[in-house]
């Protein structure tokens, strides 16, 4: 892990190694581009090629329906559905709490405006199921869409090794009354909800996080097939930002936790003395040998750092350029920090709340914002779900009220035909 001392960076520099692009990024792009554009001209086939190249299988049938989701379902062990199902509780319950119907304002005597909650009617859900299959994310695409109301739930998930998916997913299925999961999976599964195939719908959103093929495909299809997508969620990141009331056992399972997602996922630590980064790198290298995932976890490693501050106000201050997806306070004075927190996607507070918690099953969403996005995104809520439709109704009374201030205000920008449409009712 390299090492920073942020009194000796200059402003540029934080920028610079704030920054997540890797070497590679364009070539990502162009094949990406060439990815959807297949699935774009030639639907279904392109499917089926990209899911023997990508994924070595060879499909017959793009998707599973509910009998064979069922079938695969019933096989998960009894401590997993259970698992689920706690999660699945805990889920619903925290999204639930996002519908906030909002009452109508008057604005001035006889003009009433509000707004209007609608389900957005066809979504897309991508399940990643890649380096690992990630059933929690279809509970955390799949509740709120369910609460929302939407009508078409598109759901695709990566072929398994028999070309069918695992029985968490299917389980996961099961409970959000999923009928049927398209087997397709990175750039390919994107380009097809965007653009429809024989086999797979068309969608208007496009929900889901995934690696940079994914991410690049959602950020592409909507420029150019006018899709819209929850937010770009690539590779996980986290920061630590710890003092010396951190306990650096706890802090380097954190690091790891996220570094096991992917070569190119980071985990920063920021820490208040150099004392306290050694002995959670100590940690970390300790438990990094244990891991199953090790090899891929130790290229994470590698490329993330640590940053050496003078104090917490000033480690607030490198996370607010960073913004990443998650940031955990491992101090005990996490609560004065909270107010200077600007950019972040989720937070952890504290040294007893891991990450994992909330990947998994406290109920907050585990789709967040990564490579800075949190500056301007925020993750998958209730609200990614729906649109704010807004209405207004004006009686005699407020037209008398308002008309002089419209006429004025249309004249001003030479739009007669505005102007008029005002006082054709005010004479009428
Ligand atoms: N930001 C978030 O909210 C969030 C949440 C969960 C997971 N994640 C991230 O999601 C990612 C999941 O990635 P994953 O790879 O395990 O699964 P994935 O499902 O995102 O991607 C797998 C697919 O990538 C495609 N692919 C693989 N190699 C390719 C290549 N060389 N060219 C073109 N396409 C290729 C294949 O089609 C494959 O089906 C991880 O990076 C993880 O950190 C992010
Ligand atoms: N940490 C991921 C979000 O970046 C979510 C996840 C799913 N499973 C485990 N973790
Ligand atoms: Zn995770």
């Amino acid at each position: 892990m390299k090492f920073y001392s942020y009194t000796d960076l200059s402003k540029d520099k934080v920028e610079a190694i704030c920054l997540r692009q890797l070497e590679d990024d364009s070539s990502i792009l162009e094949r990406v581009k060439s990815i959807v554009t297949r699935v774009k001209n030639e639907g279904d086939k392109a499917l089926f090629d990209y899911a023997s190249q990508f994924d070595k299988v060879i499909m017959n049938k793009l998707y599973i329906d509910k009998e064979e989701i069922e079938s695969i379902a019933s096989t998960i062990p009894a401590d997993a559905k259970s698992a689920i199902d706690t999660a699945y509780q805990n889920i619903r319950t925290f999204h639930a709490s996002q519908a906030n119907k909002e009452g109508r304002v008057e604005t001035m005597e006889g003009v009433e405006c509000w707004r209007e909650t609608r389900a957005i009617e066809k979504v897309g859900l991508y399940v990643p199921g890649g380096s690992a299959v990630l059933p929690s994310t279809f509970l955390m695409l799949g509740i709120p869409a369910l609460i929302a109301g939407c009508k078409e739930i598109v759901v695709c998930s990566p072929p398994q090794q028999d070309g069918k998916t695992n029985c968490y997913v299917a389980y996961c299925a099961v409970k959000l009354g999923i009928e049927r999961i398209y087997l397709i999976g990175g750039a390919q599964a994107v380009a097809a909800m965007a653009y429809g195939t024989e086999s797979v719908p068309k969608v208007y959103k496009i929900f889901g996080p995934g690696n940079r093929y994914v991410t690049q495909a959602k950020q592409l299809v909507q420029s150019a097939a006018g899709t819209a997508i929850d937010m770009p969620a690539g590779p996980s990141e986290v920061l630590v930002l710890a003092d010396e009331t951190a306990n650096p056992s706890y802090v380097a399972s954190d690091l790891l936790a996220q570094a096991e997602h992917g070569a190119d996922s980071q985990a920063i630590l920021v820490a208040t003395s150099r004392k306290i980064i050694d002995k959670i790198l100590e940690r970390l290298e300790i438990q990094i040998k244990e891991l199953p995932r090790r090899e891929v976890t130790a290229l994470a490693i590698a490329n993330s750092y640590a940053v050496l501050v003078e104090n917490l106000e000033q480690g607030m201050e490198f996370s607010n350029v960073y913004a990443p997806e998650h940031l955990i306070l491992a101090t005990e004075k996490f609560e004065q920090l909270i107010p200077l927190i600007t950019n972040a996607g989720s937070v952890f507070l504290g040294n007893l709340t891991p990450e994992s918690a909330g990947d998994y099953a406290s109920g907050t969403n585990h789709t967040l914002p990564t490579s800075g996005f949190a500056k301007a995104y925020s993750g998958v809520s209730l609200d990614s779900f729906v649109k704010k439709i807004t209405f207004q109704h004006i009686s005699r009374k407020g037209l008398e009220n308002i008309g002089s201030t419209v006429e004025i205000l249309a004249a001003a920008e030479g739009l007669d035909a505005h102007k008029n449409a005002i006082s054709i009712r005010l004479k009428g």
